[in-house]
């Protein structure tokens, strides 16, 4: 299986178990790898038969600035799930993470796998 990945996507949005989190934004990170076949684009050359990242990432951050999870859990399978169905993606693997959160951690959050690899 070849992977099309995303690293680093920040993104602002309402997420957090406290009251007081429901009144602001905070950025959250995403990691993607995202499971696919690369060869027939590699050969034809054409966008059209690629995962296209950029279209999977502006549907990420429409998604994540929608939120209305409190758990960064719940966001991230709403996030896995959309991009197995809208773009046929058979595994995934997405960290998502809030950079300061913890005092003394850089950033806390959670790594999922969904579906099949092979
Ligand atoms: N496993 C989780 N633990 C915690 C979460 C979470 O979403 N998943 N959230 C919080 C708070 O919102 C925190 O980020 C704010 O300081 C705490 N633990």
């Amino acid at each position: 299986m070849d992977i099309v990945y995303i690293r680093d996507l920040r993104v602002k949005t309402t997420v957090g178990i406290f009251d007081w989190e429901q009144s602001i934004q905070q950025t959250v990170r995403l990691d993607l790898e995202l499971g696919c076949d690369i060869r027939k684009g590699a050969h034809s050359d054409h966008i059209e038969d690629v995962l296209n990242y950029k279209e999977v990432a502006k549907r990420v951050i429409e998604l994540v600035e929608g939120n209305q999870r409190r758990l960064v859990e719940a966001m991230a399978e709403d996030i896995a799930g959309m991009i197995m169905r809208e773009f046929s993606v058979p595994w995934l693997r997405l960290t998502l993470g809030k950079p300061g959160a913890v005092r003394g951690a850089s950033e806390v959050g959670v790594t999922i796998e969904r579906g099949a690899r092979n």
